[in-house]
């Protein structure tokens, strides 16, 4: 069922949890950001000076990287104000002086996304990716201070096969056709250098109450305290319209000002359902609308299949340049 609204305050999630320690990442920075004169810069179109950050002169795109992403989708227009724009990035020779907007095939836009790359998208491979540890507790995972991004979603929705996915592994995360296959917090290692987090979805039906209710404290208290917590990202079942508790989740999420990209699963399921069934880009759209008031920004948003890879090195591009922005702050 789609709905059509949400009260902002969404005050049964809010757990009396103490605030984790406050580091700068790209959300919070755009928040910021877009209230601070600079970002009238951006918005009225006018030139800005281009940045370099003089303590990382190493952070610079990779250019092989970027050049295999593809060029071949057709010439969509994003406004300006509903792109991800990364700190310390210059988008302004990319905005047209037609229409104010910017083409979505620019090779600076993730594909797929409404991601623009920075000078941080770099060191984005995986060379070597190992299970390192289920934890029941936030206080049990692993302490050695590596960076790390948790996918989170309902489920079923494909956080086990988007894992195995981004690391090119069958079966590094177990997958099933049943739903609530994960149900403990996974650390997997990559490059020896962060980690990627595989969480038990919600929203099983199958869960009485008591667990589900369970569920939800173990997961947010999570968020709300793990310090290393680079990035939650969100997924969301494309092919699909939006469910209540998605919108929930995502609504807490900005509430709590927990840094989050929404990432589109199964955008291969392109069969139209009966009954007004709705194509992935339609769904991704009423999404972004449903969620807007949620958010001060736009948040990053990307559509993937675990299927067909699509979506996958834009991803790894995406958590690279949050990881870089993040260890050098
Ligand atoms: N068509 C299609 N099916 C997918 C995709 N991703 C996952 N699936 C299927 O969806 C089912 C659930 O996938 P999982 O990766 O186990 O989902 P999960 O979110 O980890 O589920 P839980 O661990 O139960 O929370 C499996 O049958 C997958 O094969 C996708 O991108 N496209
Ligand atoms: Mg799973």
């Amino acid at each position: 069922m789609i709905i059509s609204h949400l009260p902002k305050l969404q005050t049964q999630f809010l757990l009396p949890l103490k605030p984790k320690t406050p580091k700068p990442h790209f959300n919070q920075y755009l928040f910021q950001f877009r209230q601070s004169p600079i970002y009238s810069l951006f918005s009225s179109l006018s030139p800005v000076l281009p940045t370099q950050n003089p303590k990382s002169p190493n952070l610079i795109p990779q250019q092989s990287i970027i050049d295999d992403i593809d060029d071949d989708q057709p010439q969509i227009e994003i406004s300006v104000d509903k792109l991800f724009v990364p700190p310390e990035t210059d988008i302004s020779s990319l905005i047209s002086k037609v229409s104010g907007s910017v083409s979505a095939s620019s090779a600076r836009i993730l594909k797929g996304s409404n991601i623009v790359l920075s000078k941080y998208a770099s060191n984005a491979q995986v060379i070597n990716a190992e299970f390192v540890k289920s934890s029941a507790k936030t206080e049990e995972c692993p302490s050695d201070g590596l960076p790390e991004f948790a996918l989170v979603g309902r489920s079923n929705v494909g956080k086990s096969s988007l894992l195995n996915s981004l690391v090119r592994r069958k079966k590094l995360a177990l997958t099933s056709k049943k739903p609530g296959k994960t149900q403990l917090i996974n650390h997997f290692r990559i490059n020896d250098s962060w980690y990627l987090v595989d969480l038990p979805g919600y929203g099983f039906a199958a869960a009485p109450g008591e667990v589900r209710i369970e569920w939800d404290k173990f997961t947010k208290n999570y968020f709300l305290q793990r310090s290393t917590l680079v990035s939650v990202f969100l997924l969301i079942d494309a092919s699909i319209p939006a469910k209540k508790i998605d919108l929930e989740y995502a609504s807490w999420l900005g509430q709590n000002k927990i840094p989050m990209t929404i990432v589109f699963t199964k955008c291969d399921k392109r069969k139209k359902k009966k009954n007004g069934g709705k194509r992935p880009e339609e769904n991704v759209q009423d999404f972004q609308e449903l969620i807007r008031e949620f958010f001060e920004a736009a948040p990053p948003w990307i559509m993937t299949s675990s299927v067909t890879n699509q979506g996958r090195d834009e991803i790894l591009l995406h958590m690279a340049q949050l990881r870089n922005y993040w260890l050098k702050h």
